[in-house]
């Protein structure tokens, strides 16, 4: 008899599970379908469980099956699935990621409200669970009281006046880096693939921005970190199984053991610096602020208030080891360090790259580039922060580059309550998309000529240069905007000025025009550009 109660008992709560899970999976979603449709608001189909990931999958590997002419209309290669789907439904359709819903929105107005005017009723989303472990508890993913805490200790890193401390070392490292190019003697001219070669550049002042006087330690981290950035991407473009990150597999058993070393390295430095912190105050406050200087500066000194209330411990341990939730932790300043990596060096170097590329198709506004450094430096080697500020029409050229091919395509937001969005309601839990590619590249806010490189459309400035001033968002929007954008522009246009001054740069006859986003936008087969040797055109003017 009581071997049949549990048997009832154990089939009544299998039957409440599968009814909870068929409510998750089916009804729930098709219930939100109808409440859109409703509205006027359509979208491909939802399929139990997978939502339309199938479709997604397929038409991006079609679009990558192979590369492009060398036009910039680059969104069908891309988003192909936004681009195929906006054809059918318009503009503001719905998509189901799996068994989660998404609105794609890509009208300007719209986009205001949920960065700016609404935002309080949008939050970041969780993130896939491999970018999670890359990217670190830091600023990109941390939300309410925390994010704003850190987010207010970080910002002196960015202020100009200390990012302009960084000039001589980064434009040092261009140039050593530059040097040890061997070009060809007879025709002066060298092929470089330059997304790899602008990675290690921009490790360099990522890490000094993250590390400063520890930048030595700092870089052994970042190396780990990409290598662990490699591992993440081969997981991401090969394996759908569900669960397969916790399969004891050679990858990810390789990468469980780089995570524990990069942790373990972390702390270390932090710990190193932090013990060190007194004896070194002349050089902490000297030299350029860097995040993990900022950050453990904060820690002791809110260590010190805290433990002036309480008792007098030692403060630079307690520091490190408090348990109070809004303090700054020596873990709170690894994650932070983690997120500077992946929020800062790929980024960057895809803008480098992307630069690159374009400067070497239109070589009529490579000239124009170059005239203008020419112009504005004279003789001097290193730009100095005035003359980038100088550089007008450089600024052009890397708001086009960012319009064009924006190393960030997408973000999206999760409605955090029920919300009306231009008249449209939306339930909580929705998921919005944000196509920042779709939106640089659409012509009712470009004009006809949306797809084409043209520079000058920013010369009355960024505001000025579409029909709407939200259409141009390489770096977000609102509160959550990227908070290191000074530095990838001042990065991007020391490097290219010194380049420009020293060669002339045109596409290798092995380039292949892929554009592709596996995280970020990158070129799926490399980018090698042809760096022929000027004679310094300063000199010869000069001479
Ligand atoms: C061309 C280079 C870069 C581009 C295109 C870019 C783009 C973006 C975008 C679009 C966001 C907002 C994401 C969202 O709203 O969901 C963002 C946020 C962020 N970026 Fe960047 N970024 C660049 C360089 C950097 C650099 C150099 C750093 C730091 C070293 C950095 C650190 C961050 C951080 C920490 C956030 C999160 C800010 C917050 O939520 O408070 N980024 N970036």
């Amino acid at each position: 008899m009581e071997k049949w109660f549990k048997i009832l008992g154990l089939s009544f709560l299998v039957s409440i599970f599968m009814i909870r899970v068929v409510a998750y999976l089916w009804l729930r979603p098709k219930k939100i379908e109808e409440h859109f449709a409703k509205q006027g608001i359509r979208g491909p189909p939802y399929k139990f469980f997978i939502g339309n990931a199938k479709e997604i999958v397929s038409l991006m590997l079609k679009a990558s099956s192979q590369p492009m002419p060398f036009s910039h209309n680059i969104l069908p290669r891309v988003l192909s699935f936004y681009h195929h789907w906006k054809k059918i439904y318009g503009a503001t359709f719905l998509v189901w990621f799996g068994p989660t819903p998404r609105l794609a929105v890509a009208e300007p107005d719209l986009i205001r409200e949920i960065f700016t005017t609404k935002s309080e009723f949008y939050e970041k989303n969780e993130a896939h669970p491999l970018i999670r472990q890359l990217e670190g508890d830091g600023l990109l993913s941390l939300k309410g009281e925390k994010w704003a805490h850190h987010r207010k200790i970080i910002t002196p890193t960015f202020h100009m006046e200390n990012l302009k401390l960084l000039i001589p070392g980064a434009a040092s490292k261009v140039i050593e880096m530059l040097e040890k190019l061997t070009p060809n003697s007879k025709n002066g001219e060298i092929e470089i693939e330059i997304s790899e070669w602008f990675q290690t550049l921009t490790e360099d002042i990522v890490a000094q921005t993250a590390f400063g006087r520890s930048y030595e330690q700092g870089k052994a981290i970042f190396r780990l970190q990409a290598q662990q950035m490699v591992l993440a991407s081969e997981a991401f473009q090969k394996v759908f199984i569900p669960g397969y990150r916790f399969m004891p597999t050679k990858r990810n058993i390789k990468s469980w053991k780089l995570d524990t070393e990069i942790k373990k390295l972390l702390m270390k430095l932090i710990q190193d610096r932090t013990e060190n912190w007194g004896k070194n105050e002349m050089q902490e406050n000297n030299g350029p602020k860097d995040l993990l200087g900022l950050m453990i500066q904060a820690s002791i000194k809110e260590s010190s208030l805290s433990s002036s209330i309480n008792s007098p411990l030692n403060h630079h341990n307690s520091a490190l080891n408090n348990n109070n939730s809004s303090m700054i932790t020596a873990n709170d300043i690894a994650e932070e360090c983690k997120t500077f990596f992946f929020a800062g060096e790929q980024t960057t170097s895809n803008l480098l790259t992307w630069t690159t590329v374009l400067l070497a198709m239109h070589p009529q506004w490579q000239d124009l580039a170059r005239d203008e450094v020419i112009r504005v430096c004279g003789s001097r080697a290193i730009p100095s922060k005035d003359d980038l500020a100088k550089l007008k029409m450089l600024s052009m050229i890397l708001n086009e580059s960012l319009r064009l091919y924006p190393p960030i395509v997408a973000t999206i937001r999760r409605a955090k309550a029920d919300v009306d969005l231009g008249g449209c309601k939306i339930p909580l839990g929705t998921e919005v998309l944000i196509p920042i590619l779709a939106i640089h590249h659409d012509q009712a806010i470009w004009g006809n000529d949306a797809n084409e490189f043209n520079p000058s459309r920013f010369s009355e400035g960024v505001a000025r240069a579409a029909k709407h001033p939200m259409a141009y968002i390489p770096f977000g929007l609102g509160v959550r905007q990227c908070i290191g954008q000074n530095l990838a522009i001042l990065q991007t246009k020391l490097t290219i000025a010194i380049i420009l001054k020293r060669f002339a740069l045109r596409l290798s006859p092995q380039y292949k025009h892929a554009p592709t986003v596996l995280m970020l936008l990158h070129p799926q087969y490399g980018a090698p550009v042809i760096f022929k040797r000027l004679i310094d055109p300063a000199i010869a003017k000069s001479s």
